[in-house]
């Protein structure tokens, strides 16, 4: 499996984390955002991710920012993206079962450590539903109104 990550200065402590654990199952990695905490343009850290899980080079993206709405409105532009912006498991679950979400975005502001890498955990190990999940997404594309 393959991973894009990006993050910008709010999430740079957890990114090096979660890129730890990542690495340490065996996931590759392609990393995205800063590595420093000077201030930086979320859109900058993010887009790349949305471009390499859009074009198949990463099976799925995590983005992280300090609210993680910038990073999901960012990514969410990206046509083939389905960026879920979650602050508890049972939503990353949610985002994977129903939404068929490619990007995680974690709020680093506002959740634990331990917690984003349990998200990055249940992210990774939960399946699509399919079934009426995959009309409901196929409606999403405004070029399919
Ligand atoms: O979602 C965001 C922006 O919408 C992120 O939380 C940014 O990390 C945040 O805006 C950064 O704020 P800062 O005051 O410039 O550190």
């Amino acid at each position: 499996m393959n991973i894009a990550i990006g993050n910008d200065h709010a999430g740079t402590s957890y990114k090096f984390e979660i890129v730890k654990y990542l690495k340490d199952n065996g996931i590759e990695v392609m990393n995205f955002g800063t590595d420093k905490e000077e201030s930086m343009d979320y859109p900058d850290a993010i887009h790349p991710v949305a471009e390499a899980v859009e074009s198949g080079k990463a099976d799925l993206g995590i983005i992280i920012c300090g609210s993680g709405n910038g990073a999901a409105m960012t990514a969410n532009h990206h046509k083939k993206i389905r960026a879920a912006l979650c602050w508890n498991d049972e939503l990353v679950a949610l985002a994977r079962q129903h939404n068929d979400a490619n990007i995680l975005s974690i709020p680093a502001r506002f959740v634990s450590l331990e917690d984003s890498i349990q998200f990055v955990k249940t992210f990774l190990n939960t399946d699509f539903e399919g079934g009426r999940h995959q009309k409901r997404i196929d409606k999403i594309p405004t070029d399919n109104c």
